[in-house]
């Protein structure tokens, strides 16, 4: 499987974000996105999940499932976390499985693996920011998809976060998946940088 971009550009509110940017990723690796605020890391993202239109060049997934459309094959996780205050944790989580379709995972092991076992039943208005995160998070391995496009991932994950979501990206890699990171801190794992708009 193979994600590129040729000549992408983008324009919001009718500024120039960026133009001319090219970029390749392959099965089993991680792409981090860096740049200054404001640099388009975060558009990037949404133009690749489909959320954005491109005001020039294409994007393409080589190798994935041709019955799908590119978004239908990703993950995006925006920086901010999607979340209903009044679902518990696991209705939360039932219900991002529900919405993506596909083949549900169990919902419980995936909270599990995101350290959210013990409060399932707990209103997400309850949690705390980092752990907002991962039940975010837990969504990426609630339903499988190959592609994962994160906005500033380890965000509010303190250090046992931070490692836990290592690994989890380590195994997505490892069967086969691919993921394009915006961030400003680093991602924890080997990452290709592409960096967006001249020296940060
Ligand atoms: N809805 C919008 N309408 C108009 N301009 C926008 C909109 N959203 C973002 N922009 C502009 O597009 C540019 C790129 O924004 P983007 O969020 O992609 O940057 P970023 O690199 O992710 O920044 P940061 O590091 O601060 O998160 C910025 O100049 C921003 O002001």
């Amino acid at each position: 499987m193979r994600l590129t971009g040729r000549g992408l550009r983008c324009v919001r509110g009718g500024r120039e974000v960026f133009a001319d940017l090219d970029f390749d990723a392959v099965a089993g690796e991680a792409v981090a996105v860096v740049g200054a605020n404001g640099a388009g890391k975060t558009s990037l993202l949404r133009l690749i999940a489909g959320l954005l239109a491109l005001a020039g060049g294409s994007i393409a997934l080589e190798g994935g499932d041709s019955e799908l459309t590119l978004p239908e094959q990703a993950h995006y996780l925006g920086h901010r976390d999607a979340l209903k205050p009044s679902l518990s944790v696991a209705e939360n989580l039932i219900f991002w499985q529900q919405f993506l379709g596909g083949e549900p995972a169990d919902a419980q092991s995936s909270l599990a693996a995101v350290g959210l076992g013990h409060i399932a039943h707990l209103p997400a208005a309850y949690l705390s920011a980092g752990q907002r995160r991962r039940l975010s998070l837990a969504r990426l391995t609630a339903v499988k998809r190959p592609l994962w496009l994160l906005d500033e991932p380890t965000s509010a994950l303190d250090a046992e976060g931070q490692a836990m979501f290592a690994r989890l990206m380590t195994a997505h890699l490892e069967s086969g998946g691919l993921l394009v990171a915006a961030t400003h801190t680093p991602l924890g794992i080997a990452a290709r940088e592409l960096r967006i708009g001249g020296a940060a």
